[in-house]
């Protein structure tokens, strides 16, 4: 067998960070070499030897601490939400300097909310309406989920290229926020609740139809077969890879 591959969790202690760590120590080929909290120096990652860091800390914290891992050549895994176009570019910039590090970004690990998305990507042609109701536990930082606004990337994109106009809706008087937020003319709702995990339901309606597309991690071990397949698959992909897709080859 080759060597395990030497693994450094950032925000070990969180609720990720911590299963992250367990299926990192239980998996054979996989080595945790540097286990990173808020208080710890990122050289942590250094001196423990990782070849790939996984970064699941804080939308305020993820690219800096992206920047340090491709400025020292260590491969990274980002859980963490928060990333958009902005910040995707500025990750290029970074590994335009060092075209030999990968940078895979995951707006979600579990394998069922990748099919969903790309699910939701399918149908987007074929309907006139559609909204996302992303649901999640209430210690939740961002609104909405990396995951909804991603699918509503997708959705958004494929709706334009079949050359879809905008969503139908007449509203003209609102209370602030009720018709939810406008990602890419896609309406996203988030709903923060104690007794949840991680849901998120695409509705898709036309003349005399509704489709639904509804994805729930109950528990974030439905996270760690993609974090572990993203450990091993991120060395290989040098440059910025978003989403498990091709990981999954979907
Ligand atoms: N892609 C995916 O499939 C998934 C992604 N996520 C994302 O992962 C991220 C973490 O989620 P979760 O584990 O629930 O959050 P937690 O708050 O439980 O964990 C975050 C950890 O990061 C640490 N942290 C916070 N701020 C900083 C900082 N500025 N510098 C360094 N470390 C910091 C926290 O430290 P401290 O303990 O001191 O507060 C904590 O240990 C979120 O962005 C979430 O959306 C979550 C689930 C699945
Ligand atoms: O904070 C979470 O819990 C999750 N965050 C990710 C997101 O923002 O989409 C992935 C998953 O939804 C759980």
């Amino acid at each position: 067998m080759n060597n395990p591959i030497k693994v450094g969790v950032l925000g070990a202690r969180g609720r990720m960070g911590s299963e992250a760590v367990r299926a990192v120590g239980e998996a054979p080929d996989t080595e945790l070499v540097a286990a990173i909290n808020r208080e710890d120096p990122l050289t942590g990652l250094v001196d423990g030897g990782a070849q790939v860091a996984v970064d699941l800390t804080h939308p305020d914290a993820v690219l800096d601490n992206i920047r340090f891992c491709v400025e020292h050549g260590i491969h990274v895994v980002v859980g963490t939400s928060g990333l958009g176009t902005p910040e995707l570019d500025r990750v290029r910039g970074w590994l335009a300097d060092r075209p030999e590090v990968g940078v895979l970004v995951a707006p979600n690990f579990a394998i069922g909310a990748v099919l969903s998305m790309r699910f939701a990507e399918l149908a987007a042609k074929f309907f006139e309406s559609v909204e996302i109701v992303e649901l999640h536990h209430p210690k939740k930082a961002d609104a909405p989920s990396g995951t909804a606004a991603r699918t509503a990337q997708v959705v958004a994109q494929a709706r334009a290229a079949a050359g879809l106009g905008a969503v139908p809706d007449a509203t003209t008087k609102e209370l602030d926020g009720a018709r939810g937020a406008d990602v890419d003319g896609v309406r996203v709702h988030s709903v923060r609740m104690t007794g949840l995990v991680a849901h998120q339901e695409v509705l898709f309606g036309t003349e005399g139809e509704t489709l639904t597309i509804r994805h729930d991690s109950y528990d974030r071990r439905s996270f760690m077969p993609g974090v572990l397949l993203s450990i091993r698959e991120v060395g290989s992909r040098p440059g910025l890879t978003v989403g498990l897709d091709a990981l999954l080859g979907i």
